[in-house]
């Protein structure tokens, strides 16, 4: 393949949308807070494990769902999915996926050993072709799948001129079984053209969330929440969590980082719905960042990518590995026995001037 075809592969997976802000500032938003550990607790027995979507994990982390990862290593989707099963971490399945969920499902239950068996959380559109959507929920239900994460931030594709600039369209020979669509059609038109003719831009919460409580017993999640408001409005209908997510950055540029809203998202949830986060983050230090602000779980996208553009398979499990080890090394350093035990006491703002501000 030509040199310039990786580039341009290279560019969809990392680019953000517009100029960029957003998908930069996910990252530098975790820089503004520092740690206050408390020194002398015994963590001989520090235990990263935690639960979510009711069952153990080994570490507050989960792969999200990103489309397309039959471009990043031919084993694509299974290669992340077998990663997580074996590390004890969750995994969302993009309805982009090059694998069917019935594969993704069956190559991870083959390789759980020392963890609970995984859990998928199905990702969906919102779809012109009603019927594709339903047959794609009775599968996900089919396969044993937990949750559908509706992503809500995407009724169009963001502004992104890589693509544009690129004229970016799949690699010949992926799959989108998921889509029933053929390799040659979803090449025949562009990337954002193709996303169109599938999504349904006149989404919306009265519309998705009651026909979506109708046709499954799932849990509904909502993916893509940046606000208070929206939150409230999660919770009055009833969903059982929310992403605080921008999409990596890749949809509307100039939102917030996702960091610097999770406050206000957990603070209006009360309790009543889940939090988990995604966006920018990069080490388990930025995990410990997010659980001490209030979310259960974080997301991961990118790196998950890159572990499998690296080596497969292998490649996720080490991008798993350091996270875990990197967060669980943060908790022994401030004195964290457990998952319970991280607070917003632990952390606190860097100042250009003046002494930390508590939170
Ligand atoms: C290449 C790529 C493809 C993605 N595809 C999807 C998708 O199909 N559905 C979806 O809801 N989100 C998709 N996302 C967004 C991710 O689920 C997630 O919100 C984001 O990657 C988190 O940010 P991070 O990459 O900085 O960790 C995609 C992200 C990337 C980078
Ligand atoms: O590019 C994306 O962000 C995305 O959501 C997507 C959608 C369809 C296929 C691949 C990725």
């Amino acid at each position: 393949m030509a040199t310039d075809e990786r580039l341009d592969e290279l560019e969809f997976f990392n680019s953000g949308s517009t100029d960029q802000i957003t998908v930069r500032e996910n990252t530098t938003a975790y820089s503004k807070y520092r740690l206050r550990p408390r020194v002398l607790v015994d963590v001989s027995k520090a235990d990263a494990s935690t639960t979510m979507f009711g069952s153990r994990v080994a570490f507050p982390l989960a792969v999200s769902p990103a489309g397309l990862q039959g471009m990043a290593h031919a084993d694509g989707e299974l290669a992340t999915s077998r990663a997580c099963a074996l590390k004890g971490v969750n995994m969302g399945i993009s309805s982009f996926a090059n694998y069917s969920v019935k594969d993704i499902r069956e190559t991870a239950l083959g390789v759980n050993r020392n963890h609970n068996p995984i859990i998928h959380a199905m990702q969906l559109y919102t779809m012109k072709d009603r019927e594709l959507e339903l047959r794609i929920i009775r599968e996900a239900e089919a396969q044993g799948c937990k949750a559908i994460l509706l992503t809500a931030d995407s009724p169009v594709l963001g502004v992104r001129y890589n693509e544009w600039r690129n004229d970016f369209r799949t690699p010949a020979g992926l799959s989108f079984p998921i889509l029933e669509q053929t390799s040659e059609i979803i090449r025949s038109r562009t990337h954002d053209s193709g996303f169109t003719s599938f999504n349904d831009d006149a989404h919306n919460w009265a519309r998705e969330l009651p026909w979506l409580r109708s046709v499954t017993k799932m849990e509904i999640w909502i993916k893509g929440i940046l606000t208070a408001e929206d939150t409230l409005k999660a919770v009055e209908m009833g969903c059982d969590g929310i992403i605080v997510s921008n999409h990596g950055g890749r949809q509307l540029d100039r939102v917030p980082a996702t960091l610097d809203v999770l406050p206000e998202c957990v603070e209006a949830a009360a309790g009543r719905i889940k939090i988990h986060v995604d966006g920018g983050i990069r080490t388990g230090t930025d995990l410990f960042i997010a659980l001490a602000l209030g979310a259960e779980a974080c997301w991961v996208g990118r790196p998950a990518i890159w572990g499998l553009a690296y080596d497969g398979q292998k490649g996720v499990e080490r991008m798993i590995d350091i996270f875990h080890s990197e967060f669980k090394r943060c908790m022994q350093l401030t004195g964290c026995d457990s998952v319970k035990d991280i607070d917003k006491t632990r952390i606190g703002v860097s100042r250009s001037t003046g002494p930390l501000a508590r939170l």
